[in-house]
C-alpha cells in the first residue's frame, strides 16, 4: 500500500477530503514566499483538527532552531519536511532537537543526483525525491514540475522513497509504474490555482491511483 501525502493544505474541507480518500500524510507549508504558507497559529489549528486521523507534516526550508522548537512544541506536528539545502549533519541535528520524524527532500535532475541519497538514509525517516527548482522560481518545491522518473529505475530497490514533483491524476499511473515509489507527495496537481486545493481534483487523483493499483494487481496475476 502506497503512502500518500497531500501537501499545502490550509482548509478543514480539503483535510477532510484527503483523509476520506485515504491520505496517510497531510502537509502544511511554513515558507513565506509560498502561496501555500500558513503561519504557526494556523498550522497548529489545522494539525489540531486532524486529531490523529493522518500523520501531519510541517514543510520547512532551512528552518532555524527557534522554528524547529516551535513546530515540535506549540504546533505539535508528527513530521518535519526539510526542503532546503540542509546538510546530513543539520538533518540529524533537527531530528535530535525536535524528536520528530524527518523527511528530507532531494532535488533530482540527472543520474548523478541519485548519489546524494545514500548519506541521508541513516539520518532520516523518509527520503523525498522532487524535481529541481526551475530558473526564476523562488520556491524550492511546489512548482508542479516533474522530473524524468526513468532515472529512478537505476536506484537500488531497497531504497524506499516518496516521489513528488508535478504529480496529478493524469500522470500518477505512469509515475507509479515507472518509479515504483513507497509513497507519493502531491500539491499543485490537486489545486485549481496556486494555494487553492480543489476537492474534485483530490478525488480524481485518488481515483487514478486506485486504477493504477488495479492495473498493477491484474499485471501481477498474469505473471
Ligand atoms: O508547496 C510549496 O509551496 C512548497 C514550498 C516550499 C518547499 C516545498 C513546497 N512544496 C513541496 O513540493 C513538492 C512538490 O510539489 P508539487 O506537487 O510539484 O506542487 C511537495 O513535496 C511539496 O511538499
Amino acid at each position: 500500500m502506497l503512502d500518500v501525502k497531500i501537501c499545502g493544505l490550509s482548509t478543514f474541507e480539503a483535510i477532510d477530503a484527503a483523509i476520506a480518500r485515504g491520505a496517510s500524510h497531510l502537509g502544511f507549508v511554513f515558507f513565506e514566499k509560498s502561496p501555500r504558507h500558513v503561519d504557526l497559529a494556523e498550522m497548529a489549528e489545522l494539525v489540531d483538527y486532524v486529531q490523529g486521523r493522518a500523520q501531519t507534516v510541517a514543510v520547512t526550508v532551512d528552518p532555524s532552531d527557534d522554528l524547529l522548537a516551535r513546530l515540535a512544541g506549540d504546533v505539535g506536528v508528527d513530521w518535519l519536511q526539510l526542503h532546503g539545502s540542509e546538510t546530513e549533519r543539520r538533518v540529524a541535528e533537527a531530528k535530535a532537537k525536535t524528536g520528530l520524524k524527518v523527511m528530507k527532500a532531494l532535488p533530482i535532475a540527472g543520474i548523478d543526483d541519485l548519489d546524494r541519497i545514500e548519506p541521508y538514509r541513516s539520518v532520516t525517516d523518509a527520503i523525498l525525491l522532487d524535481s529541481k527548482r526551475p530558473q526564476g522560481s523562488n520556491l524550492p518545491g511546489g512548482n508542479g514540475l516533474s522530473f524524468d522518473w526513468r532515472l529512478l529505475t537505476a536506484l537500488d530497490r531497497d531504497v524506499p522513497f516518496m516521489l513528488s514533483g508535478g504529480l496529478d491524476s493524469d500522470n500518477v499511473e505512469e509515475a507509479v509504474r515507472i518509479a515504483r515509489p513507497a509513497g507519493l507527495d502531491i500539491s499543485s496537481g490537486v489545486e485549481s490555482a496556486p494555494g487553492i486545493k480543489d476537492i474534485g481534483r483530490i478525488n480524481r487523483f485518488f481515483d487514478a491511483l486506485e486504477r493504477a493499483r488495479e492495473t498493477d494487481v491484474q499485471g501481477e496475476d498474469q505473471s
